[in-house]
């Protein structure tokens, strides 16, 4: 892996941050949570499922909710401010370990480009068996910015993100995203991408503007 495309993976000198505009210091991490953290992350996406695919009778949900409110009293304790916890900085995890993000595993990232493989669950459904349209643009968003990291460019911000959906994006389903930079303008980064399902065909490509960060621009 190349010094550039080592540093776009969070692992360069704290001096690299001088160059991420107002940003945290914010590393990637294999594995602070330790071995269960994506036992956890797991569960967490698996609930969410089964809070929206579920009709559960009374007495079910007043025990559910006792033990979600349990859980939640277990973890309160231990808020971290940003860049400290392990969900969202987590590469080996699916989705980084992060409950926000689509939970897709990254296949290829280079300075070529960024190629991530998952399906949309049942959570991410807008209706009809599709994905929201919502979520396309936050894997496209996600895989813009591991774009630009892998590229070795400083922390961007995205200018703007224009999605095309040509066909309804099943959920449940084995998709493939995968973009590249196309051009770079001073603090400029252009990108696009395709999100293709098992036999190729295109169901959305997006296109994005990602603006390096001014010192101190939050
Ligand atoms: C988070 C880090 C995690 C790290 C973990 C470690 C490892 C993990 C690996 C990878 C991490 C992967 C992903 C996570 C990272 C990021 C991805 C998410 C990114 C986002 O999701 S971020 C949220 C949404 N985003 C915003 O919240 C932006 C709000 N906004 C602004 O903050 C300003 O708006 C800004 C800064 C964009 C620009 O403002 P500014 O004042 O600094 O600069 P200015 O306006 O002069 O623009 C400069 C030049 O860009 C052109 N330009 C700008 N906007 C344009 C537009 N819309 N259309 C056409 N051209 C445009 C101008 O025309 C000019 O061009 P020119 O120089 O040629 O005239």
């Amino acid at each position: 892996m190349s010094e550039r495309v080592e540093r776009g993976r969070g692992r360069g000198d704290v001096d690299d941050y001088e160059q991420h505009g107002g940003f945290p210091v914010y590393r990637a991490t294999e594995d602070d949570g330790g071995p269960d953290f994506g036992r956890l992350v797991e569960a967490l996406r698996t609930i969410q499922d089964l809070g929206v695919s579920t009709a559960p009778p009374p007495d079910v949900v007043r025990r559910a909710a006792e033990q979600a409110e349990a859980l939640v009293a277990l973890l309160e304790p231990h808020r971290v401010p940003e860049g400290q916890q392990p969900g969202g900085r987590s590469m080996g995890l699916p989705g980084r370990g992060s409950l926000l993000m689509m939970p897709w595993t990254v296949e290829k990232f280079d300075a070529t480009g960024v190629r991530s493989t998952g399906v949309f669950r049942r959570f991410h459904m807008g209706g009809n068996g599709a994905a929201h349209g919502g979520t396309l643009p936050l894997l496209f968003d996600d895989l813009f910015g591991m774009i630009t990291h892998a590229y070795g460019r400083p922390i961007s911000r995205t200018g703007y993100l224009h999605v095309n959906y040509r066909k309804i994006t099943p959920i449940d389903t084995r998709l493939t995203v995968e973009g590249q930079v196309d051009r770079v303008d001073g603090r400029k980064t252009f990108v696009s991408a395709r999100l293709v399902d098992a036999e190729g065909t295109l169901l959305a490509d997006c296109e994005a503007l990602m603006v390096v960060l001014l010192p101190g621009q939050p």
